[in-house]
């Protein structure tokens, strides 16, 4: 008989992942577990999986592992950090509002906008946004020119990338709507620019002051949202003259608002967090019963 796992589904702005608490159940390969569990028929469905963890230092209070539906794993991901805040809270697990979580980019603090005991939505400290020439992404974290034009299918493509801890390379169209995401973005997450392939964010800035953007995410294809995909989205609006240091990111999902403080540098991310089902469900072959 196989060990079975509980999870908690959530999605921030439709940006959805299985989540499973680390303190009650330790998965060997989640590598695994994130490509069967995120497949839509034969899984649970998902864009990916997150394992939550706690941590034994005095600077961080829990921490976030994120993989990717390919089961690739990833440095950072916004929407998840938003919904652990919400699930640490609502679950009892804590009563602190301001949480201090360890990612593989460094510790963020989500601070939790509460109402009634619910969560109605978090802001997180997504810490500085790095600003590399493509180029030289490997290792290196000149400041040089941001623009870069890459060429996927014939075609030019100019952008800027930003990472957030993860990259992103995001591309100002005038229109938006009439661009081939599943073709285009697949082909610019693998460029060689993108040793460590890369997030593509294609964005417009709309009648409204408002910046809609649609996502091809590296190792999950389109998803409804990405939370640092919007960051960088907002950062590269910021340096190309489009927009000032706060935006609106209209996505597919659901909006985030994007704050780029002047006086240290960080990005706030602030958006919703939602719950979706809980569930059981058996480790992938191989996994040995742990807890
Ligand atoms: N696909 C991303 C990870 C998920 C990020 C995204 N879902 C977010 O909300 O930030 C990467 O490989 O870097």
């Amino acid at each position: 008989m196989k060990a079975k796992v509980h999870f908690t589904k959530m999605q921030g702005a439709g940006n959805d992942y299985i989540y499973v608490n680390t303190l009650l159940y330790n998965i060997a390969n989640p590598e695994e577990a994130a490509r069967v569990w995120s497949k839509p028929h034969t899984g649970i469905g998902s864009d990916g999986l997150v394992l939550i963890g706690e941590v034994d230092m005095p600077e961080a209070d829990y921490s976030m592992r994120i993989f990717n539906a390919d089961g690739s794993e990833a440095m950072m991901c916004g929407n998840a950090s938003r919904c652990i805040g919400k699930y640490l809270y609502e679950k009892g697990i804590t009563h602190k509002t301001d949480i201090r979580l360890l990612t593989k980019s460094g510790i963020k603090t989500l601070h939790l906008n509460v109402a009634h005991e619910r969560v109605c939505s978090v802001t997180v400290d997504m810490s500085e946004p790095k600003l590399y020439n493509t180029r030289q992404f490997i290792g290196s974290d000149n400041r040089s020119e941001q623009l870069i034009t890459l060429t996927a299918d014939g075609e030019d493509w100019p952008g800027t990338f930003v990472s957030m801890g993860n990259p992103h390379f995001v591309i100002f169209t005038e229109k938006l709507n009439q661009i081939d995401i599943a073709r285009i973005g697949n082909i610019l997450e693998h460029h060689e620019a993108f040793p460590e392939r890369c997030n593509i964010e294609f964005a417009q800035v709309m009648d409204n002051g408002h910046i809609r953007m649609r996502v091809w995410e590296r190792g999950s294809g389109i998803t409804m949202a990405c939370g640092t995909g919007a960051c960088a989205t907002a950062v590269a609006a910021a340096l190309t003259g489009r927009k000032g240091r706060e935006s609106v990111i209209e996505m597919d999902g659901g909006n985030v608002t994007i704050k780029w403080d002047e006086t240290n540098n960080h990005i706030y991310m602030t958006g919703p967090a939602e719950f979706v089902f809980e569930g059981e469900i058996e480790l992938p072959d191989g996994e040995p019963p742990t807890n």
